[in-house]
């Protein structure tokens, strides 16, 4: 069972650097990719899937044309962990 994150601050500072967000009202993370086409958006989500199903944590996301909103949380821990700081950094590099 995945722990929820004590270093919070320090741990989000870096992403809300690059444009994640802290969702109200729920211990989670947004931000919205945007791509030049739904080719570029679609790609990206389909190399996030692999590296999600390697983590074995999954994003929720929702893609129209060429943007990509997505929220990241630890259903299991039901808030953040360093789990979701690790798929977001992924997210960031891909
Ligand atoms: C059984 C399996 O390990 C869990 O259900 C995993 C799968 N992916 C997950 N993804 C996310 N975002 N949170 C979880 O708690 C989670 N749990």
């Amino acid at each position: 069972m995945p722990e929820k994150l004590t270093n919070r601050e320090t741990a989000l500072a870096p992403l809300i650097e690059k444009g994640w967000a802290e969702v109200d009202g729920r211990d989670a993370i947004t931000k919205t990719f945007e791509f030049s086409n739904f080719v570029q958006a679609f790609g990206w989500m389909t190399r996030v899937a692999l590296w999600a199903e390697k983590l074995n944590h999954h994003p929720e996301w929702t893609n129209v044309y060429k943007s990509v909103e997505v929220t990241l949380s630890t259903h299991d821990a039901d808030g953040l962990t360093e789990l979701d700081i690790r798929l977001a950094e992924k997210m960031e590099s891909l």
